[in-house]
């Protein structure tokens, strides 16, 4: 098993969901999995019953953060947190936005005050939270938010890359409506965002000179700007200044043609801008074993790429292999000699 001198705290996720399940399984497993040492915060009761009814012999141990590593080998360690919940797979409830919230909050305050050295999230159901008044599209924008609460040295801007065996990818625009990316893809989102993933491939992921290919927005990076203007108005410059700052950087480039395995041979990072155009191809290559890792934060998180998968809650089905993966990856970008 991979060790680990701080625990990773694990956050519960959407109830309703599959992060229950895909975290006991991954307990189950935990050393054919390899896994580090992790605890999860949430309701210990009712993952004691999510665990009856998918038959997994996990006991379950009630800790502080402090108390994971010395009892992780023998129980699933729960740091109790945020209101009691309901074990009804697939019936997403209102009520429980509270406890997924402060699950990730109570999660975050840990790496703040060096009880975990990271934190893995279980998928949230975006739209349940929203309905409760959750003003922010993703964890990766809500993190952004802690980060720059909590940590001195700011601002931070969240970047959320999709990092698979075969693929890795960043979004620069995040959860916004297509017809917005126009307007929201800037010069300096763009310049900033190919810098601090520049930087994080280098510092957390031992790229010694990352190579960074950008997707143009449009139809074959705009046709000379036949098929829209952004490509060499917006995406060119940008690239410009990146190359100036000595980043390798290409593009911007026709998107579609840019993840047939030859062309995947020419850069380390895809960069597209927006969600589903590099998003699309990284799950479609390697859906089991990629992993969602915001990048520009001043602590490791990771998670799973895949969401709440309602159908296949509490049915034993889900596949914990994401999961596992961004268990592993969290260890060792918190502690690069866990392994
Ligand atoms: N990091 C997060 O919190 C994420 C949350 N979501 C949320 O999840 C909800 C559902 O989103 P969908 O687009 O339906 O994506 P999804 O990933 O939940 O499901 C897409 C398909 O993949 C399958 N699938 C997903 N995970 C699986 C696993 N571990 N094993 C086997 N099959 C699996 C599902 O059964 C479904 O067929 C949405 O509310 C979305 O906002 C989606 C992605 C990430
Ligand atoms: N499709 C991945 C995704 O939307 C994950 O978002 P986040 O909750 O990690 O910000």
């Amino acid at each position: 098993m991979v060790s680990v001198k701080t625990p990773l705290a694990v956050t519960c996720g959407e109830p309703a969901g599959i992060g229950p399940d895909i975290t006991l399984m991954s307990w189950a497993a935990r050393k054919t999995l390899s896994l580090p040492t992790f605890y999860l915060r949430g309701d210990p009761g009712f993952i004691g019953r999510r665990a009856r009814r998918l038959g997994l012999d996990v006991p379950v141990q009630v800790v502080e953060p402090e108390e994971a590593i010395g009892c992780f080998s023998k129980y699933l360690p729960v740091v109790a947190t945020g209101d009691p919940v309901d074990d009804r797979p697939g019936e997403e409830a209102e009520e429980t936005a509270h406890a997924v919230i402060a699950s990730i909050e109570a999660s975050v305050q840990d790496v703040r005050e060096g009880r975990a050295g990271g934190v893995v999230t279980n998928p949230i159901n975006k739209a349940a939270l929203y309905s409760a008044g959750f003003t922010y599209p993703g964890h990766t924008e809500f993190l952004g938010h802690l980060a720059n609460t909590h940590w001195p040295d700011g601002p931070y801007l969240p970047v959320m890359m999709i990092a698979g065996p075969e693929l890795m990818v960043v979004p620069i625009t995040i959860h916004i409506a297509l017809k917005d990316v126009p307007l929201a893809l800037t010069e300096d989102l763009i310049v900033e965002t190919g810098r601090i993933t520049a930087n994080d491939m280098k510092t957390r992921f031992g790229f010694s000179a990352p190579r960074l290919a950008f997707c143009g927005l449009n139809p074959h990076a705009g046709e000379n700007g036949a098929m829209g203007t952004e490509d060499q108005s917006v995406i060119a410059p940008a690239l410009e200044r990146l190359r100036s700052e000595g980043i390798d950087v290409t593009g911007p480039l026709p998107a579609d043609t840019m993840f047939h395995p030859q062309a995947r041979q020419q850069y380390d990072c895809a960069l597209g801008m927006y969600h589903d155009q590099v998003l699309v191809p990284a799950k479609t290559i390697g859906f089991d074993e990629s992993v969602n890792v915001t990048l520009g934060l001043p602590f490791v998180r990771t998670s799973p790429d895949h969401g709440t998968a309602y159908a296949l809650a509490g049915s034993g089905k889900a596949r914990p292999d994401s999961f596992a993966a961004s268990l592993r990856m969290a260890a060792v970008l918190s502690d690069p000699s866990t392994l």
